[in-house]
């Protein structure tokens, strides 16, 4: 008798894949600092937006640095939409694991402790037990790592997950190669993914 497939663990980033980090920066420098200049979402190019917000003058960096160090900054972000309905869904399949895999920023004192209750109050006091929180996910197996950035890289060169870059205002532009997959949004076809991944 064959034994018992694995069953498919997938890692799910959280800013700018389950909570809206970027609308959020945006409408949050725009009140608190009306008279500067700022990037609108459709001109966000690159990761960073401190580095963006610092090739427009070098102290806006630390301006919308100020933004999202904040307290209540990650606790009030809103959920990117379909993200919940997805993550719900996706926790009843069969054979599937679910965990959130998120990087806190380096000035953590607020960043962490409202991470963990945004995931309480949007999904569960259970989904608190499935945060995996590092600032190296090369480390953590899996076989999908849905994230928003291009480039992942940690202490493991070969991460045993595949990366499906995840449509946000700053990767639109990003060019992939052919053996690399996007999903568009949570509208987009996101359990064919985990289907052909099971398949092979
Ligand atoms: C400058 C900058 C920082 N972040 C932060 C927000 C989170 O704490 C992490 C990203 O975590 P993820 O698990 O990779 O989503 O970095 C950011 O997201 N964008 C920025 O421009
Ligand atoms: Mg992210």
């Amino acid at each position: 008798m064959g034994s018992a497939a694995a069953p498919l663990r997938v890692l799910l980033d959280m800013d700018g894949v389950l909570a809206d980090f970027e609308g959020a920066v945006l409408r949050e420098f725009r009140a608190r600092f009306p008279a500067e200049p700022r990037l609108e979402l459709a001109e966000r190019r690159g990761f960073s937006v401190r580095e963006q917000y610092r090739s427009l003058r070098e102290d806006l960096a630390a301006k919308v640095a100020s933004v999202y160090e904040s307290p209540g900054f990650f606790l009030d972000l809103d959920p990117i939409p379909g993200a919940l309905e997805a993550v719900q869904e996706m926790l009843h399949m069969q054979d599937t694991e679910v965990f959130i895999c998120t990087s806190p920023l380096r000035k953590y004192e607020h960043c962490i402790v409202e991470k963990y209750k945004w995931v309480e109050k949007h999904l569960g006091p259970e989904f608190v037990e499935r945060i995996i929180l590092t600032r190296d996910k090369t480390v953590v197996a899996a076989d999908l790592l849905f994230d928003d950035k291009d480039t992942i890289q940690g202490a493991e060169p070969n991460p045993s997950w595949e990366h499906i870059l995840f449509t946000c205002c700053h990767n639109r532009h990003v060019q992939l190669p052919a053996s690399r997959r996007r999903l568009r949004s949570w509208a987009d076809d996101w359990r064919a993914i985990l289907e052909s991944k099971r398949r092979q």
